[in-house]
């Protein structure tokens, strides 16, 4: 679907260079959802700004559905570009359009009938529930409502690939929630080809399949996400699975329960009583240990298959033991 080859990508203003992307090989499959995290200044948006040739690539190529982007002219390289959408930071809306000229935007300027301009509008208004708010202007809508605008326009010329630069980072947590499960159910409807740039492990881990970690221009690792989460093999990797405390909602289950052991509790076999004392199975989802002003804390996420008065019992038995006990899911 997209493959870059040997991009490097140098900046040069005057006689200073600044060479932001060294040597990258990545692969997108179709219909992956494929982060790229780094860093600030770690050559993210170089490298995606790349991918549609925004930027020119210094060496090396950007092959999109078999299409060598650097070898192309501007009237083809405008061509292919339809079928690539992007969405930003800052959204890029026209701010004297309302929200239904901003999406018919791509479309206008590709003389687009008007009944085809409208049913598609109408259309892409009701995917990101915004109907009501075809004739307001950008001003007066939310951040998670401009960056829904963005996205509708971003997928009015029905595009194989959405490029997403920092789409969330403006956004409050909630909003940014909204915006991953929209851009996911696209994915998955429409199966759209997703690559999102983020400094954030927390949207790499709620959408993203595949991710790269880029440092200082070059992917030092790349793989499934499940994969660089459960074993970070460099120090960048360990940086950002940290920021990340919970866990993939999809391998929640049961009850779950977050154990944190202190000096007073490490030495106990107490997840073994429990299995035994209670007659419970206990499935260990995730083990850390966390300094917190140079103390050890051992951090243990479990799964418990029990009912609510064996959970209540079980949280006794913890406390008791100087567990500290905290109910991520009770359902
Ligand atoms: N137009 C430019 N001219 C010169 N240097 C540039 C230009 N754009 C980016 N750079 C440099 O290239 C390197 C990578 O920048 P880039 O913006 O791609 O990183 P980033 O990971 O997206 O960072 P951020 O998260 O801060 O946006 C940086 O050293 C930056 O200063």
């Amino acid at each position: 679907m997209i493959r870059i080859e040997n991009l490097t990508k140098v900046y040069k203003k005057g006689r200073n260079e600044v060479t932001a992307l060294r040597d990258i090989n990545l692969r997108v499959e179709r219909g992956d959802i494929f982060g790229i995290i780094g860093l600030s200044g770690a050559g993210k948006s170089s490298l995606i700004r790349c991918i549609n040739r925004i930027e020119e690539p210094s060496e090396g190529d950007i092959w999109v559905n078999d299409v060598n982007l650097v070898t192309l002219k501007d009237a083809e390289l405008r061509a292919t570009r339809k079928k690539i959408g992007m969405i930003f930071q800052n959204f890029n809306l026209l701010h004297s359009k309302t929200v239904f000229e901003n999406i018919a935007f791509p479309l206008r300027l590709t003389n687009t009938p008007e009944q085809v301009i409208r049913d598609r509008v109408n259309e892409l208004l009701s995917l990101v529930e915004l109907s009501e708010k075809a004739q307001v202007y950008p001003s007066q809508l939310s951040g998670g409502q401009k960056q829904r605008v963005g996205i509708a326009r971003a997928l009015a010329s029905a595009p194989d690939v959405l490029l997403c630069d920092e789409a969330t980072s403006a956004l409050d947590p909630k909003t940014t929630k909204q915006i991953l499960s929209l851009l996911k159910s696209i994915n998955r409807t429409m199966g759209l080809t997703i690559v999102i740039i983020t400094h954030e492990m927390e949207v790499i881990k709620e959408i993203c399949n595949r991710v790269a970690i880029l440092e200082g221009g070059m992917v030092v690792e790349m793989g499934d996400t499940i994969d660089i989460f459960s074993k970070p093999g460099t120090e960048a990797t360990k940086h950002f699975v940290e920021q990340i405390h919970q866990l993939p909602t999809h391998l929640m289950n049961g009850k779950i329960l977050s154990l944190s052991f202190t000096e007073g509790s490490a030495g106990e076999p107490i997840i073994s009583r429990i299995i035994k004392d209670f007659d419970v199975e206990i499935n260990i989802l995730s083990g850390t240990i966390e300094y917190i002003q140079e103390k050890p804390i051992g951090k243990l996420i479990i799964e418990a298959a029990v009912d609510g008065h064996q959970l209540i019992d079980i949280v006794d038995y913890l406390e008791k033991n100087h567990v500290k006990v905290e109910v991520l899911k009770n359902e």
